[in-house]
């Protein structure tokens, strides 16, 4: 099982250095031994994912983000991204530092409520996917982000990791019962993201 990734980096270290960092992150297998400890946490074999072949041609993408500093007095107020949960099986976040990022730790809860990410030097953040929710039938619920303007500038890199496009994603034996069914129809991971690009571009 072998993810290859090549960094384009632009010119500016910070950048570089988020990028960089995922990129260690990665030749450590770090989102496959996540993955392992989700398996074990719902007691399943911890290379569950690997024996129904979800993880046969896994599917990454690497965002390189750059949040400018200066906010025109009419932006003022708004986010550098909006409230949302990434699609994927899992995401692996590396900022630097700089604040703004916020969770919401019940999404369900009206009104929403959120809170600061404090950054913890050396760590990665890891987000719950929706795939992930969708596999787990809310036993793991995906992680609703956002990012706040606060006037920094601010540089990250996520990667989002997803199953093979073909991989049937659907409620696992042990994450349903009779008196909890299945919430979601099973779906191929491809047909997932694209209909949720579709969604987010069509907007
Ligand atoms: O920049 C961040 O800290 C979060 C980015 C994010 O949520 C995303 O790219 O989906
Ligand atoms: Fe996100």
């Amino acid at each position: 099982m072998l993810l290859r990734i090549r960094i384009a980096t632009d010119s500016r270290r910070e950048s570089e250095s988020s990028a960089v960092k995922i990129k260690d992150c990665l030749e450590q297998n770090v989102g496959f031994r996540l993955i392992s400890l989700i398996s074990l946490a719902l007691n399943l074999d911890e290379n569950f994912f690997t024996k129904i072949g979800a993880l046969d041609s896994p599917v990454g993408f690497l965002r390189l983000l750059h949040y400018p500093g200066e906010i025109p007095e009419s932006k003022k107020g708004s986010y550098g991204a909006s409230a949302h949960s990434d699609y994927v099986m899992i995401t692996l976040l590396v900022t630097d530092g700089v604040p703004g990022l916020q969770i919401c730790r019940e999404k369900d809860r009206s009104p929403q409520l959120w809170e600061d990410v404090h950054h913890v030097e050396g760590a990665l953040i890891v987000n719950i996917g929706d795939m992930m929710e969708r596999w787990t039938n809310c036993t793991f619920r995906s992680t609703v982000h956002r990012v706040v303007a606060v006037g920094q500038e601010r540089y990250s890199a996520a990667f989002f990791l997803n199953p093979n496009y073909d991989c049937v994603v659907e409620c696992l034996e042990s994450c349903c019962s009779e008196t909890s069914p299945p919430r979601f129809p099973p779906i191929k991971s491809g047909d997932y993201l694209m209909e949720q690009i579709r969604v987010a571009y069509s907007r």
